[in-house]
């Protein structure tokens, strides 16, 4: 049986992060997500987390300077410092709600200096994370939403992942940036499989409700029933109503 994660980035993000956690689990959801939780006290989204027994399987590190339109920094050559600020910032807040994984947003960058930048940030992230039995992302992003995003396809982020060579490093297999980037879904989670650490979902190409658009989710989520895959896939969507909407989740359980 599917089981979903609310990405809290997008669903209820008018609302305090404690608050939409709950709102999460009346909706029928059995895990949560979020984007950038640092302004909210960890121990309120810790106590929420407990009251409705759902856990946070991730969170991503801070994007770093948003007047200038960053998007992330361990991609970025001569950042590091900042770059591994965040990762520690990230680690920290993981650490004291007990999120499972921390997504380490590359950033604008491109060629070979960036990609040895992210490697040696990762490898940083990767050390620093093992102890606590924290999983580290990397997450392709599509090129309409995020130009000039260094990390666009799986085929990269395969690459990278291989050089590194750490078992608590994986790909964040969003479906949404990848069917627009690469297509091929469901021969792609197969085989990406071993390397997959979550997996999140939206309709393409209007990143709204899953259960329209161009992708059949029916049957992508049929497909990793069948590979045995039993994590919760997470619904990172903007509901079309403006209000959320979760009633798309009783086409899939
Ligand atoms: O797909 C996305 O946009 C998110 O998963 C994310 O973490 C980066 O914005
Ligand atoms: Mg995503």
């Amino acid at each position: 049986m599917t089981t979903f994660s609310a990405n809290l980035g997008f669903l209820w993000n008018d609302r305090p992060l404690p608050e939409a956690i709950k709102l999460a689990y009346q909706a029928g959801y059995s895990a949560v997500e979020c984007h950038w939780p640092y302004q909210f006290d960890a121990s309120e989204v810790k106590a929420a987390l407990e009251e409705t027994g759902l856990q946070m399987l991730g969170l991503n590190t801070d994007r770093g300077n948003l007047a200038n339109g960053e998007n992330g920094l361990s991609a970025l050559p001569g950042r590091e410092a900042e770059a591994r600020a965040a990762i520690d910032q990230s680690i920290d807040y993981a650490i004291k709600i007990e999120a499972l994984n921390i997504h380490v947003m590359a950033g604008f960058s491109t060629g070979e200096e960036a990609k040895k930048t992210f490697i040696n940030n990762l490898l940083y992230a990767s050390d620093k994370a093992k102890p606590h039995n924290i999983n580290i992302l990397i997450e392709p992003l599509n090129h309409y939403d995020a130009p000039n995003y260094f990390l666009q396809t799986s085929e990269q982020a395969k690459d990278i992942l291989q050089e590194i060579g750490r078992d608590n490093v994986k790909l964040m297999f969003d479906c949404y940036h990848l069917q627009i980037m690469e297509g091929d879904i469901c021969r792609r989670l197969t085989q990406l499989l071993p390397i997959i650490g979550h997996i999140q979902i939206a309709s393409v190409p209007d990143r709204s409700e899953p259960n329209t658009g161009e992708l059949n989710y029916g049957y992508v989520l049929s497909e990793l029933d069948k590979l045995g895959y039993s994590a919760p896939i997470g619904a990172e969507y903007k509901s079309k109503a403006g209000k959320v909407d979760s009633s798309w989740l009783d086409d899939y359980r």
